[in-house]
């Protein structure tokens, strides 16, 4: 290994850890190795494109190089997708990104803050490019403008997304999976049975595995949608106005509001009486997500849900509460509350069919533009292996998961505040809840309207995989936002005093 190599590498297990996207947090790293390394801005550069010549970087300009790093944590390799930049020096404004400094005196740093060196994915794109085993590839009809600056986008989650212009957003996926990744895979399904609820795709880049193998999709590109605001925000925005609403009578029951906290019965708290109401939102957004239900039947198939499926979903979601409870003390007291549901589940005949689902739908993978709502991130959950993501599943678990995302918009805000005395808690989660049930409702009634299966017709069903959700959840708070796990935990204190 070259000594530059040895001394990136070597800096890697320290700085994988502490990016937000980085998967294997809660165990320690044993050793990172490079798999793939393409230069794509360099004294060696060969971009192959359609009549076009290679980049030739002047006398000290930053160079570009894509790594593909295999990371072991005890047995498992995890495989990582990086930009990494060298500078002779490095301005004020990429210090952070700063992964090391090299024996021969260059600093490496992570690429996707450099505006310079990320301008080459768009180029790539739009020329068809080839650059050793990188395939850049260019959507069926799709026009793509160059020379536009790019920034990492400000909601950096399980994987980097850059903003090119306000024209462009290129998902740059951050774990690799082998294959076809399900987000490029279903947005062109969905492209071509004509779904008005995605983000058109223009293009994506990919790995040539070589052997016969897959190609590994590495990036996605999509139109950005300037104007849109995300789910999250807006339901947020809406919870924020309802908490600090004064009432009707306008006598102030915000307990920071210095007027007396009087807890409400949740009969008497008509969520939609603050002028920030969500519920219409939350109508349009169930029926945006029937009609791409619809879609993706008609683009991947359905297949029947037979009482062996049922069974088989109820023994997964008993497992995976086993191994959360293990790992999370604070689950453990409401694991026999929450079983007693996945057992139901696994008594019950479900005859709605199996198909694919986005997989892992929250406030936060929907936009609503000046057209409507629009479906991102068809990943499946982060944390799943790649044949999981993929598979047939029941409809209304995209149903449970928003369910669950309005709990998390209700209970956000006040879960932050450990000053609150218990009464003003209590009537602070009064409210939650009624904006939460207030909204759920909406949801439901937009999805079964627009033709997705009734969820009050469901019972069972959604009950289980809304707690199957929130054990999850329970994990992933734990392992990358552990001040968020009162959140989830809050919601199941609620399911199991009524389970009781
Ligand atoms: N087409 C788009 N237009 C505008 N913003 C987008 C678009 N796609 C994603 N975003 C923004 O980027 C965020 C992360 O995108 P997402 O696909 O969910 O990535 P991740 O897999 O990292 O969670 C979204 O919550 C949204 O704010
Ligand atoms: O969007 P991702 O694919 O990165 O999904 C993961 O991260 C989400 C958080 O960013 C997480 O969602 C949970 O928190 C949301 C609020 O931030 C909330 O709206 C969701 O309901 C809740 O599940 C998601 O579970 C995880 O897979």
């Amino acid at each position: 290994m070259r000594p530059l190599d040895r001394a990136l590498t070597g800096a890697l297990a320290d700085w994988l850890p502490r990016q937000r996207w980085f998967g294997g947090k809660d165990r320690p790293i044993g050793e990172v190795t490079i798999g793939s390394d393409t230069e794509l801005i360099g004294a060696d550069t060969e971009l192959i494109g359609a009549g076009t010549e290679p980049p030739v970087p002047l006398e000290g300009a930053p160079t570009l190089r894509h790594l593909v790093v295999d990371v072991r944590q005890g047995d498992d390799v995890d495989r990582y997708q990086l930009l990494i930049g060298s500078r002779e020096t490095l301005p004020e404004r990429l210090r952070p990104g700063e992964i090391v400094r090299t024996p021969d005196g260059a600093h490496l740093y992570d690429a996707v803050h450099d505006p310079d060196l990320t301008r080459v994915l768009l180029d790539g794109v739009a020329r068809e490019a080839g650059v050793g085993p990188l395939r850049f590839r260019r959507a069926p009809g799709a026009e793509i403008e160059t020379g536009l600056r790019a920034l990492p986008g400000a909601a950096e989650q399980s994987n980097t997304s850059l903003v090119f212009g306000d024209a462009y957003i290129c998902k740059l996926f951050r774990r690799l999976s082998p294959g076809v990744n399900p987000d490029l895979e279903v947005n062109l399904a969905l492209t071509r049975a004509g779904c008005e609820h995605i983000a058109g795709v223009r293009g994506w880049i990919e790995l040539e595995p070589g052997e016969g193998g897959e190609p590994v999709t590495l990036a996605l590109l999509s139109e950005y949608l300037r104007t849109a605001t995300d789910g999250w925000q807006l339901a947020v925005t809406s919870v924020r106005d309802w908490l600090a609403y004064p009432g009707p009578d306008g006598h102030g029951r915000l307990p920071s509001g210095g007027g007396a906290w009087e807890p409400e019965e949740p009969a008497a708290l008509d969520a939609g009486a603050a002028g920030g109401d969500f519920a219409a939102e939350a109508e349009r957004l169930g029926a945006a997500t029937a009609a791409v239900h619809r879609d993706l039947a008609t683009a991947f198939g359905v297949t029947p849900a037979r009482a062996a499926e049922v069974r088989a979903m109820a023994r997964g979601m008993h497992r995976q509460l086993d191994e959360v409870s293990a790992a999370v003390p604070e689950l453990a007291g409401h694991a026999d509350a929450i079983g007693r549901a996945f057992d139901e589940l696994g008594e019950h005949a479900v005859d709605i069919p199996l198909q694919r689902v986005h997989g892992d739908y929250h406030l936060g993978q929907v936009m609503r533009s000046d057209t409507g709502w629009v479906l991102l991130d068809f990943e499946g959950e982060p944390a799943r292996p790649p044949g999981e993501r993929r598979a047939m599943a029941h409809p209304l678990r995209d149903v449970a998961g928003m369910l669950r995302s309005f709990e998390y918009a209700a209970r956000f805000l006040p879960a932050g505040d450990s000053t609150l005395s218990a009464e003003a808690a209590h009537g602070l989660e009064l409210r939650a809840r009624a904006w939460a049930e207030r909204n759920r409702e909406a949801f439901c009634r937009g999805y079964a309207e627009a033709g997705g299966a009734d969820p009050a017709a469901h019972e069972v069903l959604i009950r289980a995989l809304e707690l199957d959700k929130a054990v999850y959840e329970i994990r992933y708070e734990a392992r990358n936002r552990p001040s968020w796990l009162p959140v989830p935990l809050r919601s199941l204190e609620h399911f199991s005093a009524g389970a009781r």
